[in-house]
């Protein structure tokens, strides 16, 4: 057993103590092995977002664990999953959210060096990582100045700056017309590839879906 990610009997309920409690995980496990990349296909509203937050230590569940590389973050302390986050955990959501007053290089640059990577390495890795998705000549542009499939490209180099062991992504190619989309979604693909990398990646695309290692329903998981 080597997984990135185990979520063991994860429930939750918003509004417990309230007049219209929503419950939408219950008793839900699944993991991600090292280097596989699974896609997690469900409706709208059967609680992606939810479950994505929870693995990505931004939320907790009110039952079950959630275990990254092997340590059971369920009950530790905020700092301790924060620390785990940074470290260890990257994230892409279906909008950039890049910081528009800077650079697609200091996009990336700087969570690193709220890591404590010294700038020189920090500019290396940016540079290396815009490269490999074919944005070399844009790494002093603002995003406002790119496209959006270029945009995206660059969430994904920022996510994957710190080096982490799993990606968490929610509809990363959501936002962009179907040939971006794919495009952007081929280069993501090979980037999780080559970096060895594990990913959790929502979609609703199932051709896309079809291009994971598995397909993880949400409905047939709980
Ligand atoms: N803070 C909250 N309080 C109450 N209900 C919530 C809250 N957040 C989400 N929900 C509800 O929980 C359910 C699951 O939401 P979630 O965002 O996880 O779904 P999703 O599968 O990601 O949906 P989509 O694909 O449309 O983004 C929805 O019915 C939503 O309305």
């Amino acid at each position: 057993m080597n997984d990135v990610l185990l979520l063991d009997g994860i429930s939750k309920t918003y509004g417990k103590d309230g007049p219209a409690p929503v419950r939408v995980l219950q008793d839900l496990s699944l993991s991600v092995g090292r280097g596989e990349v699974v896609a997690l296909v469900a409706p709208s509203g059967a609680g992606k977002s939810t479950l994505l937050h929870i693995a990505g230590l931004l939320d907790t569940p009110d039952t079950g664990r959630v275990v990254i590389n092997e340590r059971d973050m369920s009950g530790q302390r905020d700092r301790a999953r924060t620390e785990a986050r940074r470290r260890q955990l990257g994230f892409v959501y279906q909008f950039h959210h890049l910081l528009p007053e800077f650079t697609a290089a200091e996009n990336i640059v700087l969570p690193q060096l709220a890591n404590g990577v010294s700038d020189t390495a920090a500019r290396a890795r940016a540079a290396d990582l815009l490269g490999r998705v074919g944005l070399a000549h844009r790494s002093e542009h603002r995003p406002a100045q790119m496209s959006g499939g270029e945009q995206q490209r660059v969430a994904f180099c920022r996510a994957l700056a710190n080096q982490p062991s799993l990606l968490l992504a929610d509809e990363p190619t959501g936002n962009l017309d179907p040939a971006t989309s794919d495009t952007v979604f081929d280069m993501l693909m090979t980037l999780v590839r080559e970096t060895g990398l594990s990913a959790l990646i929502a979609t609703h695309n199932m051709e896309l879906a079809g291009r994971m290692d598995r397909v993880i329903r949400l409905n047939e998981v709980a």
